[in-house]
């Protein structure tokens, strides 16, 4: 968890390849769902999207937990998801989650970062000018098509964004404090949270495991 630009998906990609978790983030789900094929869910879902609301519990659980039972079996690491009350006590009836990982990164470097962000979006590769640029300016690495900046990167949305997040977030997260299992980090760097963060992944997570790729959307 954690607000726009905190680097949930940065991080999450680090955490999944070391530990070799199956990685699943909400967002390209349903921007997945949303793209494919017409269907009254894909429609739905797209609705939400394009109107940069939340889409509601009842739609993105009715499709998150079936996708997570189809990972049983394996060990996963879920970005995005829950984000309301809602969401979170539904996840608790199919499964007692580890550990929940709390961002939390400064107003001032979360706009400086989102400000430099530029994305695909196509594939939804995220770059940023400084951090992680593309090898080639303004093009993305693997297609050389070209980079986009978001207008809910911009410091007016931003504010609006951030506002939304607390409010959302602090039940989920009072939640998860209350089970024990919420892990906050702090910090202005991702590469200077990520020592720490490790540490403590290593010492809950047992040896990693080798499996890389997600079995395919049903
Ligand atoms: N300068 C800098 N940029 C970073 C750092 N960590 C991540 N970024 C960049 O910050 C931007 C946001 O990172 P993401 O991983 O997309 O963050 P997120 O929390 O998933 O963002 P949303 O999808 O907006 O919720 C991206 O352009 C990253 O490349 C860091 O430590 N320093
Ligand atoms: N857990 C979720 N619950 C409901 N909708 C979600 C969830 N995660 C992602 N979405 C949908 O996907 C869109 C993109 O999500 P994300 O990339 O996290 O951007 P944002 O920070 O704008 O919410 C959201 O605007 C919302 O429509």
């Amino acid at each position: 968890m954690g607000p726009p630009g905190s680097g949930k998906g940065t991080i999450s990609k680090r955490i999944a390849q070391n530990f070799g978790l199956q990685y699943l983030s909400c967002a390209e789900f349903l921007q997945d769902i949303g793209t494919a094929n017409e269907t009254e869910a894909s429609v739905l879902v797209k609705s939400y999207i394009d109107k940069r609301m939340l889409v509601p519990d009842h739609v993105v659980t009715g499709l998150m937990l079936p996708r997570l039972e189809q990972l049983s079996g394996h060990s996963w690491l879920l970005e995005g998801y829950p984000r309301t009350l809602g969401q979170a006590r539904a996840l608790n009836e199919l499964c007692q989650l580890d550990m929940v990982i709390s961002l939390n990164i400064p107003y001032e470097t979360l706009r400086e970062r989102l400000s430099d962000k530029w994305i695909h979006p196509a594939s939804g590769r995220v770059y940023n000018m400084t951090f992680n640029p593309p090898r080639v300016k303004g093009k993305d690495d693997i297609t050389g098509e070209a980079l986009v900046q978001s207008e809910d990167d911009k410091p007016e949305a931003l504010m609006t964004r951030l506002r939304h997040y607390k409010d959302v977030a602090k039940p989920v997260l009072d939640l998860y404090k209350s089970q024990g299992i919420l892990h906050a980090f702090s910090g202005t760097d991702t590469d200077r949270i990520w020592p720490y963060m490790n540490s403590i992944l290593s010492a809950k997570l047992p040896a990693q495991q080798s499996e890389s790729h997600l079995p395919p959307v049903a």
